[in-house]
């Protein structure tokens, strides 16, 4: 059984999961869209199975990626994941919505051109190593470099995070595509994250041979609004997966700060060592990232974007009891102003 299952992405971490009697009577299957009321998922044999939600699952429990177990016609229990990207929903409750599940590698992408942000690059690795996903940067148009060489471009890029593969490409050449399968390989996952215009559905074109159909699909939910719906699933010419929600393109930073200190160790070692624990970095005594900025070995800069990051990251992850709090005072001013209206107006 599991032999097959490997072409979903299937890995020994989800074969342990299942209890004896699990593997004898359920079938594994890889959501490949979550709608509100059903979800696809493909099954080893890569058949799509529409499968309803019912009982006690709810489709903000799902991502596109997830595994889960079925008796065929339903989901009985997901299985734990690998990784997960998710982000913090908009509104005033703040809710967390799951993007993706079980990705293996983040392409993030940005083009040889004014593009190319640090801050905006430190950002996505952040949220991949979070995550626990391997971040690759993708540096698109190297055919047509502006303002600097690509091979310059590679340089800043890789000065961001050791452990990131940088790649400068011409996303239209199929030849420099190729330089992105070995990480699309049977069993992996891939996601591409960048703004738009920087080529995302480029290489997502030369890595699968299709379009992307992001949000073109519309199903109307119980109350009649509609809601987008659209493939997220893509089968690579190398035979991993791609996948490409709508979230995937709007992601924010929240709760990483794991992953940002991770990405900025050269910063949190130093910090470590300073000689007061609240060292802000300023003018203390002792301060030995402050040392590092005057030695030269540390860039002004990107201390400044760690600081911009991390202030980020706790303005983006304040807990649902702070944000409802937010929310109580945002409404009761929404009042206020209504009700300010109308008196103008004299309709009160
Ligand atoms: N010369 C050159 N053009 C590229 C390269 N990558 C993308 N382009 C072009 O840049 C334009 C934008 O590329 P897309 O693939 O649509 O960009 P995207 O990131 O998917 O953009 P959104 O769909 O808006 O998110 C297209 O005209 C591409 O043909 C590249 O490496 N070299
Ligand atoms: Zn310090």
């Amino acid at each position: 059984m599991t032999s097959d299952l490997k072409t979903l992405g299937w890995t020994q971490h989800f074969t342990g999961q299942l209890s004896p009697d699990e593997f004898e009577t359920q079938t594994p299957m890889r959501l490949a869209e979550v709608r509100r009321r059903d979800v696809v998922a493909l099954s080893a044999n890569l058949a799509r199975h529409d499968l309803a939600l019912t009982g006690e699952h709810v489709a903000s429990e799902f991502a596109v990626g997830d595994f889960v177990l079925t008796d065929g016609d339903r989901i009985t229990r997901r299985l734990d994941r690998r990784t997960l990207i998710s982000r913090k929903s908009a509104g005033l409750i703040s809710d967390t919505q799951l993007i993706a599940a079980n990705i293996n590698t983040l392409f993030i992408t940005t083009s040889c051109n004014a593009d190319f942000n640090e801050a905006r690059l430190e950002r996505y690795l952040a949220i991949a190593i979070e995550a626990g996903i391997a971040p690759v940067i993708v540096i698109t148009k190297a055919d047509k470099p502006e303002d600097h060489s690509a091979e310059d471009y590679q340089d800043r890029a890789r000065a961001l995070y050791r452990d990131a593969n940088v790649l400068a490409i011409n996303a239209k050449d199929p030849a420099h595509i190729a330089k992105l399968e070995p990480y699309c390989g049977t069993g992996q996952t891939v996601a591409l994250v960048g703004s738009s215009g920087v080529g995302k559905s480029t290489i997502a074109r030369g890595l699968t041979g299709e379009d992307l159909a992001v949000g073109d699909i519309r199903e109307d939910d119980a109350k009649g609004r509609h809601t987008t719906t659209a493939r997220s699933m893509y089968r690579m010419h190398a035979g991993g997966w791609l996948v490409d929600t709508p979230g995937m393109r709007e992601l924010a930073l929240h709760d990483a700060a794991g992953g940002i200190d991770q990405l900025f160790a050269d910063i949190t070692d130093l910090a470590a060592g300073c000689k007061f624990s609240d060292c802000q970095h300023q003018s203390e005594p002792g301060c030995l990232v402050r040392t590092a900025i005057d030695a030269g070995e540390l860039d002004q800069d990107r201390l400044e974007r760690w600081r911009k990051l991390k202030d980020e990251d706790a303005r983006n992850s304040e807990t649902v009891a702070e944000s409802r709090a937010r929310g109580r005072k945002f409404s009761k001013h929404v009042r206020n102003t209504m009700k300010a209206k109308r008196a103008r107006r004299g309709e009160d």
